[in-house]
């Protein structure tokens, strides 16, 4: 395993296998990707992970754009399955669902998250562009029939826009046997950042237990019947600290950070020139190395001078 300067062991990768999205949210970041190039292949997903899986990486995360926008997201599933990933899990605004979920759960996917901001069509469809709401409810729907379980619902709270609907969600969870996951924007200056402390302590007041998880230090509220967790990334140390992802674009690079477009490290030429595994994973320790917390705790330092191999 390797563990970067700041002392954070890198288990976890989170590939983007597309830049495209049917939707057109207002306040998409699209992971911060922008370098063009052609996407990364099945098989080349698959030697990747076979390459990181001897070096302590065990959780993949898929993201976009929108992958289920790749019609080969079953194989790309399997590959890393089959490459030695222990959990793969998927982010998707949910509106191809109906028809991918039975396939991606035979593929081997272990869970998915579901962006869905709001339970009201007319917002829904403010919010994204598209009239998809009831789409993704069944595709919901679907998803638990074939065992995609727990599933987890990403709400981003946007100010005069769903900041009404933050119990309707939590509730919404707790009908469905959904977890819940209340995201602010990640840029505090927009005129739709809604900071989400207020509704914290609402909630610390009915839980019946809060944890904060060792997953970039994230907190978790435990209500009757349903799980809310809290994601703040802006200006937040506590999760930079706590962060031991590191990114992959659809086109091939490793990226230390979401937040950072100075630090990408090319691995798809060394696999398409030919390189050996051993120059893909010196790829992966340049970027490693490379690795900082984007908010750091003040007073805090780099623990070693150089990536620890345990
Ligand atoms: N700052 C920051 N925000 C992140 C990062 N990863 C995810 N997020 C935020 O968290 C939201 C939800 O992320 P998801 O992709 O659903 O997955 P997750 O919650 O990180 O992962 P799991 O809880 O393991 O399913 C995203 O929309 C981002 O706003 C990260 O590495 N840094
Ligand atoms: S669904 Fe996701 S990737 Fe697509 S536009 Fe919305 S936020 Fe962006
Ligand atoms: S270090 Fe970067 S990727 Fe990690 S939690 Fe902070 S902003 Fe997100």
């Amino acid at each position: 395993m390797l563990i970067d300067r700041w002392g954070r062991p890198v288990t976890d990768l989170r590939i983007s296998v597309t830049n495209s999205c049917n939707y057109n949210c207002f306040f998409c970041h699209r992971e911060g990707h922008y370098v063009r190039g052609e996407e990364m292949r099945p098989e080349e997903i698959g030697r990747l992970m076979r390459v990181l899986s001897k070096h302590g990486v065990k959780r993949v995360k898929l993201t976009g754009g929108e992958p289920l926008m790749r019609r080969d997201l079953e194989e790309i599933v399997s590959e890393l399955k089959s490459s030695g990933a222990e959990e793969v899990s998927l982010v998707t605004n949910g509106y191809f669902l109906v028809e991918r979920a039975r396939g991606l759960r035979e593929a081997g996917l272990d869970r998915i998250n579901v962006s869905l901001h709001s339970l009201k069509r007319d917002v829904y469809e403010r919010i994204t562009g598209v009239d998809g709401l009831e789409r993704v409810l069944k595709g919901i729907d679907e998803a638990l029939l074939w065992g995609l379980n727990p599933i987890k619902l990403n709400f981003t709270a946007l100010k005069g826009i769903n900041e009404g609907e933050l119990w309707d969600i939590v509730n919404f969870g707790r009908r469905k046997g959904l977890k819940v996951q209340l995201i602010e924007l990640l840029d505090p200056t927009s005129e739709y950042y809604f900071p989400l402390e207020d509704f914290e302590r609402e909630l610390d007041g009915v839980a019946l237990r809060k944890e904060v998880r060792d997953f970039q230090n994230r907190p978790i509220f435990e209500l009757d019947g349903v799980t809310v967790e809290i994601v703040k990334g802006s200006g937040n140390p506590l999760l930079c600290m706590g962060c031991t992802r590191l990114r992959v674009t659809a086109e091939g690079f490793f990226k230390t950070c979401i937040s950072r477009e100075d630090s990408l490290i090319d691995f798809i030429s060394v696999m398409r020139n030919g390189g050996s595994d051993e120059e893909i994973f010196e790829a992966f320790k340049k970027s490693v190395r490379l690795r900082e917390p984007f908010h750091k705790l003040p007073g805090s330092s780099p623990k070693y001078d150089d990536v620890l191999e345990v």
